[in-house]
């Protein structure tokens, strides 16, 4: 079986170009290809596939209310975690499914254009842009709406590290998060995430974690600025987390108010990623994730 090697920003994924459909790949195989010691190694693993060709595709086809065919296929991005487990949504793993695509020639991406991709979370699109690519990520919502209103944070996060549990807002992406504040950027480094945070009470399908720490000024240039690390749900920390970024951009708006800010600069570990919010006529948010993604190299599964 071939595959090749990508990441965005450091977020690193296992490529399988399964046009066919004919890939069947249970949880256990993915975690063995994801594992740093046994396989390939990668935070998650990304089978390209025909929207038509797939349960999980017709099934969102359906929702979509979309249609793929063998000569015009709408491409699934089956996304799994490292552990194995199936996730809604990657934002840096859709920078790199469309990078690949395109290199596969399995899809045209040219300047200008928009190229739909099919994801459990529903339909996003990727456009090329000078960083990269940017990816319309579909509107961000509470987890549970009357709390986050009523206190702008719904849950406690404790992290070795931290001396004591700190508020946290869960929001979701199409996948879940929890955001959490930290005062400066010396209680963000000495973080150890080698073990998960405990959020109490947890989303109801798990979470993934964010910490946050506003730059000082928060906002230069019309631009907010914020630093964030990560621990993914089914992998652990990750050098960077796409929805999470989102994620963490929308709760920052929300503590301080800066809802007038739309363009967010979010750094981590791996780099720097993109984050804008427009807004919908019925008051929802619209967001967009823009940063690079790189091809590493490709290779042949022997066993
Ligand atoms: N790294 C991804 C998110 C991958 C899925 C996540 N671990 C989950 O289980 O929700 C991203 O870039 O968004």
């Amino acid at each position: 079986m071939r595959f090749t090697k990508a990441h965005a920003t450091g977020n690193d994924f296992v490529m399988i170009n399964d046009a066919a459909g004919q890939l069947h790949l249970p949880a256990q195989q993915a975690a063995q290809l994801c594992d740093r010691h046994l396989g390939i190694g990668a935070d998650g693993l990304i089978r390209a596939v025909p929207a038509h060709r797939t349960e999980d595709g017709r099934t969102a086809l359906t929702r979509a209310e979309l249609t793929s065919t063998d000569e015009a296929p709408v491409w699934f991005m089956d996304y799994r975690n490292a552990d194995g487990t199936a996730a809604e949504m990657c934002g840096n793993g859709v920078r790199a499914f469309a990078h690949f695509l395109v290199a596969e020639r399995l899809a045209e991406l040219t300047e200008g254009d928009s190229l739909p991709v099919l994801t459990r979370a529903g339909l996003r699109t990727v456009q090329r842009v000078p960083e990269g690519y940017a990816v319309g990520m579909g509107i961000w919502s509470f987890i549970d709406p009357q709390m986050a209103s009523e206190s702008a944070s719904d849950s406690l996060v404790q992290a070795r590290g931290l001396t004591d549990p700190r508020p946290a807002l869960s929001i979701s992406m199409g996948n879940p998060h929890t955001v959490v504040a930290l005062p400066d950027a010396q209680t963000l480094q000495q973080l150890d995430l080698h073990a998960a945070p405990t959020v109490e009470p947890v989303p109801p399908q798990g979470t993934n974690v964010e910490f946050v720490v506003p730059a000082d000024p928060l906002v230069e240039g019309g631009v907010g600025r914020i630093q964030m690390r990560v621990h993914e749900r089914g992998v652990g920390e990750t050098l960077s987390c796409g929805t999470g970024t989102c994620a963490a951009a929308a709760a920052v708006r929300v503590w301080v108010g800066a809802d007038a800010v739309n363009t967010w600069q979010v750094a981590v570990p791996g780099g720097e990623v993109t984050v804008t919010f427009a807004s919908r006529s019925d008051g929802a948010e619209d967001v967009t994730l823009a940063g690079p993604a790189v091809l590493v190299y490709s290779g042949e599964l022997t066993a």
